[in-house]
C-alpha cells in the first residue's frame, strides 16, 4: 500500500513529497511512515560512546601512502565506512554543493522541482522522488515508506549524462553538479587503488574489476541529493531504512544536522558526526565486499530523524557498468581461506526486480535484494557468511 497524492491510501506508487506533508503542519506521522517496533530507532541499540573512524589522506602524499593504507585496510574490513579528510576536493566546492542542493528543495516552488519528478514506476529513474521504487510483493511491514525527498542524478559515464534533466535553480546548479560528479569520481578512483593496495593487490585492480578491464566507460556514478524534513514522531521512522549500498564505493557529504548512523561489528548503531565541511564519509558497496573476498566490509547504515531540523546529504555512487561479471580476486583465496566466499554475480542482474526469482535461483551463491531500492533487505552477504 502507498500513499497517494491526495494522501489518500491506494495501490498507486507513494507520490506525495515528505516535505509537502510536512507543511500541513500534522502532529502525527501518517501509519505508512511507521516502522515496526524491531526497526525503530528508539528499540535498536544506539551507540554514543563510539565514532567512525577518520582518516586523513595528506593531500595523497607518497611520503604518507604506507601509514593511509594500514589505516585503510583496518577500518574498511572493521567498519567498512570511515569518514576522510584532505581528500584534495576544493572545500568550496563541497559547500557550494550543499548550497545548491537546499536552495533546490528550499527556495523552488513544488510546482518548478515536480517538472522534474521522477517516474515511481520505473527503476532507478532520474529526477525529484520520494520513495525509491516499491515492490508490491512484499508484505506490509517491508513496505514502509522513508521519511526522506531527493532529487537523483545519472552522472557517469558522459553518455547517461544530461544536465538538463536536472534543476535549473539555482543558476549554478548543473555547472556545479557536473564539477561535483568529476571530482568524485577521481576521488572513488584514488581511494579504490589505496584499497587495492591495502590488500596486496596491483594500485588498478579494484577499478579495473568494477568497470571491467579496458572498459572505456567507467565507473556508473549516480549522484542523490537527500532533504529529510523535520519529522514530528522522530522515534517511530527512519528517514532511511536500514540498508548497505548496492555497488562499490558511496561518497557522501552531509550538513551539520547528523542522522546517519553505520551499524558496528557488535550491533549498536554508531552516529557518523558531522566532522567538518570538508570531512567526505566513505562507505563501502556490497560489490566491493565481493570482490575483496569478505576482506572489506559492506557498510550496513540508516538515517534517523529528528524533529526540529531539516537535514541535507549528497551521495555519489559508483557502481559496475550493467555488464560487468563481479567476482572475488582469485589472489585473496590464498590469503584468507582456501575458499572463495563468494562466486560471482552480474550486476545487471540485480537489475532485474521482475526476474528476481529467477535471478536468486539461478545466481549460484549470491544474489542481493537491496533496499537503496526497494523496501527491505536481505544481505544474502550475511547469510552466505
Ligand atoms: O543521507 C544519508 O546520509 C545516507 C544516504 C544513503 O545511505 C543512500 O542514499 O544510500
Ligand atoms: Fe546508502
Amino acid at each position: 500500500m502507498a500513499l497517494h497524492s491526495s494522501g489518500s491510501l491506494s495501490d498507486g506508487e507513494p507520490t506525495i513529497r515528505v516535505q509537502k506533508l510536512v507543511e500541513t503542519q500534522l502532529s502525527e506521522v501518517p501509519s505508512q511512515y511507521i516502522q515496526p517496533p524491531d526497526r525503530r530507532p528508539s528499540d535498536t541499540n544506539n551507540s554514543t560512546d563510539l565514532t567512525i573512524p577518520v582518516i586523513d589522506l595528506f593531500g595523497f602524499d607518497p611520503a604518507h601512502r604506507q601509514a593511509v593504507r594500514a589505516a585503510i585496510a583496518r577500518e574498511s574490513s572493521e567498519w567498512g565506512a570511515f569518514q576522510v579528510i584532505n581528500h584534495g576536493i576544493p572545500i568550496s566546492l563541497l559547500n557550494q554543493m550543499r548550497t545548491a542542493g537546499l536552495s533546490f528543495f528550499t527556495d523552488c516552488p513544488i510546482s518548478d522541482k515536480l517538472a522534474y519528478a521522477c517516474d515511481p514506476k520505473s527503476f532507478a529513474s532520474e529526477g525529484y522522488g520520494t520513495q525509491m521504487l516499491l515492490d508490491k510483493g512484499v508484505d506490509s511491514q517491508s513496505s514502509v515508506l522513508d521519511w526522506r525527498d531527493y532529487f537523483d542524478h545519472h552522472t557517469l559515464p558522459l553518455s547517461r549524462r544530461n544536465p538538463s534533466n536536472w534543476p535549473h535553480f539555482p543558476s549554478d546548479y548543473r555547472e556545479l553538479m557536473e564539477q561535483y560528479s568529476d571530482c568524485m569520481n577521481l576521488l572513488a578512483q584514488r581511494l579504490l587503488a589505496l584499497i587495492s593496495e591495502s590488500i596486496g593487490l596491483p594500485s588498478s585492480w579494484m577499478e579495473d574489476a568494477i568497470t571491467g578491464m579496458g572498459a572505456e566507460e567507467g565507473f556508473y556514478q549516480n549522484i542523490t541529493v537527500s532533504y529529510y524534513p523535520p519529522c514530528p514522531q522522530p522515534d517511530l521512522t527512519l528517514g532511511l531504512q536500514t540498508h548497505s549500498d548496492i555497488g562499490a564505493i558511496t561518497l557522501l557529504i552531509q550538513d551539520n544536522v547528523g542522522g546517519l548512523q553505520v551499524l558496528s561489528g557488535q550491533g549498536d548503531w554508531v552516529t557518523v558526526q558531522p566532522l567538518s565541511p570538508d570531512a567526505i564519509v566513505v562507505i563501502l558497496a556490497d560489490q566491493t565486499e565481493i570482490l575483496t573476498n569478505g576482506k572489506c566490509k559492506s557498510a550496513e547504515h540508516r538515517v534517523i530523524t529528528n524533529s526540529s531540523r531539516a537535514r541535507l546529504s549528497i551521495s555519489a555512487f559508483h557502481d559496475p557498468p550493467k555488464a560487468v561479471k563481479i567476482s572475488p580476486a582469485a589472489e585473496l583465496s590464498s590469503l584468507t581461506t582456501s575458499v572463495l566466499k563468494f562466486s560471482y554475480t552480474r550486476f545487471q542482474d540485480q537489475f532485474d526486480i521482475e526476474e528476481k526469482n529467477k535471478i536468486f535461483a539461478t545466481i549460484a551463491q549470491y544474489s542481493i535484494f537491496n533496499s537503496r531500492f526497494l523496501p527491505i533487505h536481505i544481505n544474502m552477504l550475511d547469510s552466505l557468511k
